[in-house]
């Protein structure tokens, strides 16, 4: 199977380098830039679950390529558009789009650019981030990368891109139910992201404060009552599996959000905290922390536009 990674950024580069390792064609696409520095140092993944090192097959928007049978689009959610452009010519009628950003207001945008029939469900549980010199961290051992038909169905292709998975020494999981779990996932990362975001610190020692206990129950609490008035299909008991997820994660853990902040780059703040807020806005739902954290977070992004 022909594999194309768009962005060989922190979980693009950690996931296509698993599948290189297992020897499966991948194939990154990347801009010029970029290309330059792969070509002179190859790509380095420094992980908890081994280490790897190789020379990637590397193309840009405007090398000559057949389509690829599927493309993995592992950019941020504000790089989307001009993403969507560059790997067009590489997208041919039976290609398969399997995104992995955080969030789901991405999906429709996936949709109107490539058509229903061709976009996969998928979303990644990994703590990856790229160092100064472009080496791929990834900090703890969960590395599991969830995909599947988004209309729940066994088909022909979701069972050959199983075939290209297995074996990967990362743990690539077909989900029956992927709409679910991509808003399982959305729930989750808008709560951690926010919350290590306003507290400026790794999830251990807000949850070691009884207050900062409250303040992760509630939030996930408010994001639930959001999710659940405009009908996304999420589980009776969601909140509180979330709330244990938070809390049996190792105390270290911070979100790919507060990272960028660390980094002073861009949030996907719209992405995440703010659909979620024009959601809540459209069925009148009064949700506090979530406004005041999206506060904090686009004070952060006003002061990034004038440096
Ligand atoms: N990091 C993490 O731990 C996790 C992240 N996620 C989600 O995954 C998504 C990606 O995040 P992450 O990997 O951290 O982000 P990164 O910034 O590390 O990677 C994004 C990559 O995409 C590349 N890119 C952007 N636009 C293009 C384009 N038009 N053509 C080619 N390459 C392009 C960027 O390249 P360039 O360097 O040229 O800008 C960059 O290398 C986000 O939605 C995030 O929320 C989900 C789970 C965990
Ligand atoms: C919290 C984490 C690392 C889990 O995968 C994540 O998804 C993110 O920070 O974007």
């Amino acid at each position: 199977m022909k594999i194309l990674i768009v962005g060989a950024g922190a979980i693009g580069g950690y996931f296509g380098g698993r599948l290189v390792e297992k020897g499966e064609d991948v194939t990154f696409l990347v801009r010029a830039n970029k290309k330059e520095i792969l070509e002179k140092t190859g790509l380095n993944i420094r992980s908890k679950n081994g280490d790897l090192q190789f020379s990637p097959k590397l193309i840009t928007k405007s090398d000559n390529s057949k389509p690829f049978d599927v493309v993995l689009i592992s950019t941020k959610s504000y790089q989307l558009t001009t993403a969507i452009e560059d790997v067009q010519p590489f997208v041919g009628p039976e290609t398969m789009i399997l995104p992995l950003l955080n969030g789901i207001a991405h999906l429709q945008i996936l949709i109107r650019a490539f058509g229903e029939e061709k976009v996969l469900g998928g979303l990644c549980f990994v703590e990856s981030t790229l160092s100064d010199d472009g080496t791929i961290v990834q900090t703890s051992p969960v590395h599991q990368l969830v995909y599947g038909e988004r209309t729940g169905q066994q088909t022909e292709r979701i069972g050959k891109l199983e075939l290209a998975f297995k074996g990967t020494k990362a743990e690539f999981v077909k989900s029956d139910d992927i709409n679910q779990d991509m808003w399982h996932k959305y729930l989750f990362i808008t709560a951690m992201s926010g919350i290590t975001s306003m507290m400026e610190t790794s999830i251990g020692p807000i949850r070691d404060l009884e207050t900062g206990q409250h303040v992760i129950r509630v939030f996930l609490e408010e994001l639930v009552a959001i999710m659940e008035k405009i009908g996304a299909p999420i589980a009776p008991a969601i909140a509180e599996t979330q709330f244990q997820r938070i809390n049996d994660m190792s105390a270290e853990m911070k979100s790919s959000m507060q990272r960028d902040i660390e980094k002073m780059q861009p949030t996907e703040a719209e992405h995440l905290q703010g659909y979620l807020l024009g959601k809540a806005k459209e069925v009148q739902l009064s949700v506090p922390i979530l406004e005041i954290i999206f506060t904090k977070l686009m004070l952060y992004e006003q002061r990034q536009a004038v440096q």
